[in-house]
Order: C-alpha cells, then sequence, then structure tokens
C-alpha cells in the first residue's frame, strides 16, 4: 500500500524483563481494509494491540498515528482524541460490559462523554441509530442488561460502543472465538460492513487463518514475536513461501474430510521443522508485489 496508513507499528520490539515478545514489527492499518494478525498463542498478537492501545511502551521501534509519533502526544486532548480513534473489542462480550447498567447507558455514556451530546432526545435519538447499525432491535434491547443478551449480541453493543465515541481504527483481538459457531459469521459479517460502510481501519487478531481469510485484505502470520510471512491475503493463502504459515494452512479442517481432525492431518516433522525455520532471523525476500516472507 502507498497511501499513508492511519496507524502503524514501525520496527517494534518489546521486552518483558528476560521475556523478548516482539522482535522488528512493523504493521500499518488503513481506512477501510483490514490486517489480519495470525498466529499461535504466545506468538505476540495481543502485545502488539497493547503497544496500539498504549498500554504498554514499545521497548524499540515507534507508533505512528496518522504519520506522527504516538509517544510524542502532548497533553491529555491528544492522549484522548487517540484513545478516541483507536478502540479495542475483545474476546469476551461479557467481560467489558457492567452488568449493573442497561444497554442503553452502555452505548449512551460515550456519547455523552466522547460527542458531548447532552440533549436527552438527541442522545436516544443516536442510541437507537446505533443498536440499528448492529443490527440490534433498538426498542427491545435498549432497556436491557448484558446479562439478557446472547454473547453474539454482547459483541454487537461493543460494536456499537466503538462507533459511539466515533472510532476510525478497531484492533479486534479473537471477537468471535467465544461465540457459538452458528453466530461468528454474522458478526464478522458486521465487521465487514464497518469496514466497507464507514471506513474503519481494522487489526483482527487470530490463531485461525480461516476466519483471517474472510475478513483480511491483509495477512501478516506471526511466530515467536516475528512476522514471518505477510502480503495480500489471496496471496499469503494460495502461495504460501514459510514453512510456519504452510503449517497453519495445513491445520485448517479440510471440508472434504469430515471424520479427520486437523491435527491428525499434521506432519509432525513437518512441526518442526516449521517451529524451528519461524525461529531463525533471515533476511527479506519479496516473493511478489505485496507479499513477503522471512527466509530463514
Ligand atoms: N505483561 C507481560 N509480562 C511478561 N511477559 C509477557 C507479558 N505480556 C506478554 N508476555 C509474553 O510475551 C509473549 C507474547 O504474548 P502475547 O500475549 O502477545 O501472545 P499472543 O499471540 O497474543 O497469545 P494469545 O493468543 O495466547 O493471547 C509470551 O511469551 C507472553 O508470555
Amino acid at each position: 500500500m502507498t497511501a499513508e496508513p492511519i496507524l502503524a507499528l514501525e520496527r517494534v520490539g518489546k521486552s518483558f524483563g528476560s521475556v523478548r515478545a516482539l522482535d522488528d514489527v512493523s504493521i500499518e492499518l488503513h481506512p477501510g481494509r483490514a490486517l489480519a494478525l495470525v498466529g499461535e498463542s504466545g506468538s505476540g498478537k495481543t502485545t502488539c494491540a497493547r503497544i496500539l492501545m498504549l498500554q504498554h511502551k514499545p521497548s524499540e521501534g515507534r507508533v505512528l498515528f496518522k504519520g506522527e509519533d504516538v509517544a510524542k502526544l502532548h497533553g491529555t486532548a491528544e492522549t484522548l482524541a487517540y484513545r478516541r480513534a483507536v478502540q479495542m473489542v475483545f474476546q469476551d462480550p461479557f467481560g467489558s460490559l457492567n452488568p449493573t447498567h442497561t444497554i442503553f447507558h452502555h452505548i449512551a455514556r460515550p456519547l455523552a462523554l466522547h460527542a458531548g451530546l447532552a440533549d436527552r432526545r438527541a442522545l436516544r435519538g443516536r442510541v437507537m441509530e446505533l443498536l440499528a447499525a448492529v443490527e440490534l432491535d433498538p426498542e427491545s434491547t435498549a432497556p436491557k442488561y448484558p446479562h439478557q443478551l446472547s454473547g453474539g449480541q454482547r459483541q454487537r453493543v461493543n460494536i456499537a460502543r466503538t462507533l459511539a465515541v466515533g472510532a476510525e481504527v478497531v484492533l479486534a483481538d479473537e471477537p468471535t472465538s467465544m461465540l457459538d459457531v452458528s453466530i461468528r459469521l454474522g458478526v464478522l459479517n458486521l465487521l465487514e460492513r464497518m469496514k466497507r460502510e464507514r471506513g474503519m481501519a481494522f487489526l483482527y487478531i487470530t490463531h485461525d487463518i480461516a476466519t483471517a481469510r474472510y475478513v483480511a485484505e491483509e495477512i501478516a502470520v506471526m511466530y515467536a514475536g516475528r512476522i514471518v510471512e505477510w502480503g495480500d491475503t489471496g496471496a499469503v493463502v494460495d502461495a504460501p513461501q514459510h514453512p510456519y504459515t504452510q503449517l497453519l494452512l495445513s491445520a485448517v479442517p479440510d471440508p472434504e474430510r469430515p471424520f479427520h481432525g486437523a491435527a491428525s492431518q499434521l506432519d509432525t516433522g513437518l512441526v518442526g521443522r516449521a517451529r524451528d525455520a519461524a525461529r531463525l532471523t533471515g533476511g527479506i525476500r519479496q516473493v511478489a508485489g505485496n507479499h513477503f516472507v522471512r527466509a530463514a
């Protein structure tokens, strides 16, 4: 991509004591596009999100928002503007909702705080609009409490809150992994629609390369704190170069073989070789236009 990214990590490293969580990680998020950050548990995906949420400071490298280094944000107003623009949707749709408040309150509060909507009628109208935008029935949903909604509905409320504050970037950390399979697609479709219609930029964090393919224009594959392969989704999925990407793709269940679990299809030799290859720091090779691999 040549246009300026709205948010980027530039050669970011992060150490927690002796644990090297991230090493030389660069990613770019663009309006109206989604980047999937894919990798197994412990590969560093959440640490990337925490750095973007300003919860951790990078040990090396920079976070750039609209081209500006966020370490240089001046004063509370600039920091608040960043916190408004960059929002997170978590894995657990219940954890981020307060059980003692109605859904109305959850949406109205950010509107009053961030958008400065004080007029009661205007506030109510906007809450109803946002509930409708996330495909929830406004009249019946607004007076309910979080426990009265399904997991999928709660995740929609969380998404409506990102709209309420006027988010430009959404960091979604496994947003559907705690939902029933049958309702995951609806939530993914909603994220896709927000990206398309509102031009929001998405970082979609997942261990599941199959859903990454469904939602994201670009994929970055992480292993042990490093991005080992990245590029346009089609290119990475159709012609994976790095042994670790090949391993992730081989673990996607094959619909032609419904009675074989993904694990039973894995060649254990390949698993060992893929992990070894991912540990090595090689140079970066360009496979095609926007498709790169860290050579082992
Ligand atoms: N606050 C912390 N203190 C110490 N080590 C940490 C901290 N946060 C993360 N780590 C370590 O950094 C590495 C990357 O963790 P991270 O949570 O980013 O991985 P992940 O890919 O998001 O995994 P998961 O999918 O399980 O959330 C791991 O080795 C983890 O133990």
